[in-house]
């Protein structure tokens, strides 16, 4: 290895700007999940220093058809930062994305800490305000998305923008297993799945999430997002496209990946 933690933090920091950058061999091992986390927080404190404030985390590769698509068998999880988010019914100027693609999710609101490593599906539960319909669009500064496990949780999850259904609704009653899912392109049908595809329930995931993250000594907070994973497949996004994701019994939310 030539490269120090450090130096791979800063070249995925410049690709944001520059451009992508080759997979990050020559610093992590491809299933170097620590070297890959110290890389993901030494990234996550700069933006820290620079103003930029983490509203809550996602949950990636939970589901198995994302998990095929990136030839990995675990979960990974990123930073939200508040400058990450778009308007339901937005728009996602392309200038600021590099190859984006659009993943249709379930997302919750934290109404209590999670401050427990042992957390458990029925406790996040209780901590939930509200449930929305949501969609993350990830984006690889590795080039041609040539990930690793290692690369994409360097590269804070391979994350980059999300947006949350305005409406959310509060977990009592809803089936989040059973939640079909269907995400629309330009009005054609591009990704379908179920919520049972999220570690087997949404709710899996999230607590997957708060039991990593306190473990880790940085526990989920009251009013933290969480994006739980995405539910089917990922699609590219092209400047154009008008993309609806569609929660069955949660809701739908919206954005215009153009000026
Ligand atoms: C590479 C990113 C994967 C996800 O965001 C996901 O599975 O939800």
């Amino acid at each position: 290895m030539t490269a120090t933690f450090e130096d791979l933090a800063r070249r995925l920091r410049d690709a944001y700007a520059g451009g992508t950058v080759s997979p990050l061999r020559d610093g992590l091992d491809p299933t170097d999940a620590d070297g890959a986390y110290a890389v993901q927080t030494i990234n996550t404190r700069f933006w820290e220093t620079q103003g930029r404030r983490i509203v809550g985390r996602k949950a990636g590769l939970t589901a198995k058809a994302v998990q095929q698509q990136l030839g990995v068998d675990q979960p990974d999880f990123g930073v939200l930062f508040d400058d990450m988010r778009i308007a339901d019914g937005g728009r996602l100027d392309p200038a600021r994305a590099i190859q984006p693609k659009a993943e249709a999710e379930i997302a919750f609101i934290l109404g209590a800490d999670l401050p427990d490593a042992g957390s458990t599906a029925e406790q996040v539960a209780t901590a939930v305000t509200s449930v929305h319909a949501a969609i993350e669009i990830v984006d690889s500064r590795i080039a041609d998305w040539k990930i690793s496990f290692a690369d994409t949780v360097a590269d804070n999850g391979s994350s980059a923008f999300f947006l949350l259904a305005d409406a959310g609704r509060p977990l009592a009653g809803l089936d989040l297993e059973g939640a079909a899912m269907e995400m629309t392109v330009n009005g054609a049908v591009a990704s379908t799945g179920v919520g049972a595809a999220a570690l087997g329930n949404p709710l899996n995931a999230a607590a997957w999430l708060a039991r990593t993250l306190a473990a880790r000594g940085e526990p989920l907070k009251a009013g933290d997002i969480l994006l739980a994973g995405a539910l089917g497949p990922m699609v590219a996004l092209t400047p154009g496209d008008v993309v609806v994701a569609r929660v069955a019994g949660i809701g739908e939310c919206r954005f215009t990946y153009g000026n």
